[in-house]
């Protein structure tokens, strides 16, 4: 078992609240549920990333038959204030502006990564899973395929 799985199996037991004799057994169907919950406020490695990913339901346009907006990296990079605040997450761009002075890490965050790609970021930070689910709220469309970046999972 690796290190972060012991971390992460010892702050479940503690969120559990279980016994030490529990924690020798099974784990249970409850522990392996609140793991896969909030593992991602460990950090996550590459590959959980991209389940995490195929997961969430971001920037999905029902009415318009999946014809989201595209923007390219330069188009973006105009709004990076508080009147106007986009950022790029895994080739999807967000208008966060509403979001700015309510975003519980603070709008000085959010501003330094106005206008830019903030992946790293928001991956690198362990956003929780309410946290990515908020983004599909944000999303305004997506970057023109020309201005990708694909992140390789392979080392
Ligand atoms: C649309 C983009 C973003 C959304 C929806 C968002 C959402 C959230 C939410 C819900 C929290 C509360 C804790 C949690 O649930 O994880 C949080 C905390 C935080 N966020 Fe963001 N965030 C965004 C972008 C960013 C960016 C780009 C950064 C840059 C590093 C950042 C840095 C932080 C920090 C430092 C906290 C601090 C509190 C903590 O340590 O938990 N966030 N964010």
């Amino acid at each position: 078992m690796s290190a972060k799985t012991k971390r992460i199996i010892s702050w479940a037991l503690a969120t559990l609240q279980l016994s030490p004799n529990e924690e020798n057994g099974e784990v249970s169907d409850a522990l392996t549920a609140t793991v896969a919950r909030d593992s991602s406020y460990l950090g996550l490695t590459a590959s959980e990333r991209s389940d995490v990913r195929s997961e969430l339901s971001a920037c999905k346009d029902e009415n318009s038959e999946n014809k989201i907006p595209t923007f390219s990296r330069r188009e973006v990079a105009d709004h990076c204030c508080s009147q106007s605040c986009w950022m790029v997450i895994d080739n999807k761009v967000y208008d966060v502006t509403r979001f700015l002075r309510s975003h519980p890490g603070g709008e000085d965050i959010m501003l330094e990564h106005g206008g830019h790609d903030a992946t790293s970021a928001f991956f690198d930070k362990g956003h929780s899973r309410d946290a990515f689910n908020m983004l599909a709220e944000y999303c305004i469309g997506e970057v023109t395929k020309a201005d990708w970046i694909v992140e390789k999972n392979c080392t």
